[in-house]
């Protein structure tokens, strides 16, 4: 069979364990795709190496008949995960040449399960952004186009190039991180499936902090099949991350039965925006009627402190991005500048950070420091950290009321052109997380399920909010979205 990268997780598994194909040879035929494909700027770093020598112990597991499910699957893996001995560097300059010396837990938990690693892909600096422009590799750049138009778009970010090099068939599926939507956001733009999960469910340990309140990594995938298989792959307590949950991972893929009949799905009016693009409240309307003629019952509901989320995730995530980063002093890791004559310490941790962050991180390090400061505690970070517990407090209150998950659209726009933002002004940019950032305020699971397309051709995704630990009920909704959808455009190969 030709093609192979073509294949999704599932599918993939099913001819792995028929014999019907060896992971060498799928292994080969996406480390061939991804070497094609320098115009997409999705992988920074290949790892042909590894990569074959995994599949081939992936393909002797197979053998033996005692293989896991994702067993000789290739992966791409985003750049924020720290890879024993594989360049590592966040989408920054001030890791270059960092390699780690330890896995990270959830690469170690895939690695474990028979997973193959093709190499790294392109994000944003420290997950920072929506657009993969804040990268130090450059800009990741989306299979999709407008129609005719060659205008090159975003992946979205920060995931970006984990989004690309699905959407593009240039792995089976990439790993992904959510701050405040960078698996949703990104999954949307590309016609890909995007799952973050609970708060706790995949251990952090290994994965380079940005906000560590908020931070949750979570597969990027073809389907939501791929999803529920690859997140029980990824998932578990581990000792070595004190906010990683003591719980049991289900078996996902088991739960998705495409019932949904008597499910309570909210539609949370706050999240009707002016100014909303028609094709996208368009897609929310075929969303609410395609779950309803699934048998589910749609119920219009309340959460009142959602216009608050954007400026409170905007006032945590820097704050804690502020501490977290303070590790990258020029000692420790990576980068470090060249000093003059006379400097001393104050100096050389200047120098550093000013060469070593870009723009938007150096921003997001500014903002956090300034509301953690004596002065100004109380006035932002306090108040968005309450802003935070009335979030988490809406949510509550509609599920309690018997809400089984929530309905919205993932984005408000489908993907902008590389370079349209207007750099000078960011909020711009953060308002693509408008949607994203209240499911990462709560802790809770949230997945963007490709829908629709836009007038342009280009994909939308609608976003899935689900209940603490509840992925598999989630996921199974999803799966009944995703049917019912039979979303199945694909980008047309230029690249
Ligand atoms: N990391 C994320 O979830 C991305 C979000 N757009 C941010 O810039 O914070």
């Amino acid at each position: 069979m030709t093609d192979l990268n073509t294949l999704g997780l599932a599918e993939a598994r099913d001819k792995l364990r028929a014999k019907e194909i060896t992971s060498v040879d799928l292994t080969q035929a996406c480390l061939d795709a991804a070497e094609a494909s320098g115009a997409l700027n999705a992988f920074v770093h290949h790892t042909p190496d590894i990569a074959l020598a995994q599949a081939k112990a992936a393909d002797a597991r197979l053998a033996t008949g005692d293989a896991h499910d994702m067993c000789g699957l290739p992966l791409g893996i985003k750049d924020l995960f720290c890879t024993k001995g594989v360049a590592s560097q966040a989408g920054s300059a001030i890791l270059e040449g960092f390699k780690p010396e330890y896995e990270s837990t959830i690469t170690q938990n895939l690695f474990d399960a028979g997973a193959v690693m093709l190499g790294k892909l392109n994000m944003d600096e420290f997950a920072m952004g929506s657009s993969n422009e804040t990268s130090v590799y450059g800009n990741a750049v989306s299979p999709w186009r407008r129609g005719n138009d060659d205008t090159a778009l975003t992946p979205g970010g920060s995931s970006g190039g984990s989004a690309a090099a699905v959407a593009a068939d240039l792995c089976l599926a990439a790993t992904g991180t959510d701050t405040g939507g960078s698996i949703r956001q990104p999954a949307a733009f590309t016609g890909t499936v995007g799952i973050k999960p609970t708060y706790g469910r995949c251990s952090r340990w290994g994965v380079v902090a940005f906000a560590s309140s908020l931070d949750q990594a979570g597969p990027m995938t073809k389907s939501v099949r791929d999803a529920a298989i690859m997140l029980e792959a990824m998932a578990g307590h581990d000792a070595k991350d004190s906010t990683s949950a003591e719980l049991a991972v289900p078996n996902f893929e088991a739960m998705l039965t495409g019932d949904i009949r008597g499910k309570k799905i909210g539609i949370p009016k706050e999240y009707h925006m002016d100014g909303m693009p028609e094709d996208i409240e368009a897609l929310w309307a075929q969303g609410r009627e395609m779950l309803k003629a699934a048998g589910a019952e749609i119920v219009d509901i309340s959460l009142p402190h959602t216009k608050y989320a954007l400026p409170a995730y905007y006032v945590i995530a820097p704050a804690e991005a502020s501490s977290n980063l303070a590790r990258y002093d020029g000692v420790r890791y990576g980068h470090r500048a060249n000093l003059a004559a006379g400097d001393g310490i104050t100096e050389m941790y200047e120098k550093t950070r000013a060469e070593g962050f870009g723009h938007e991180v150096q921003r997001r390090v500014m903002v956090g420091t300034y509301v953690l400061s004596a002065g100004f505690y109380d006035a932002y970070y306090n108040r968005a950290r309450r802003v935070r517990a009335l979030i988490k407090r809406d949510f509550e209150q509609v599920f309690a009321a018997g809400i089984d998950a929530i309905l919205t659209p993932a984005t408000p726009s489908a993907a902008f052109g590389l370079g349209e933002m207007d750099n000078e002004d960011p909020v711009k940019m953060y308002l693509n997380d408008v949607f994203t950032v209240t499911v990462n305020l709560a802790g809770l699971p949230g997945i963007s399920v490709p829908t629709g397309v836009d007038h342009q051709g280009l994909p939308l995704g609608l976003q899935l909010i689900g209940r603490p630990w509840e992925e598999g009920d989630l996921l199974n909704t999803a799966y009944a979205l995703e049917t019912a959808a039979g979303f199945v455009a694909k980008p047309g190969k230029w690249w």
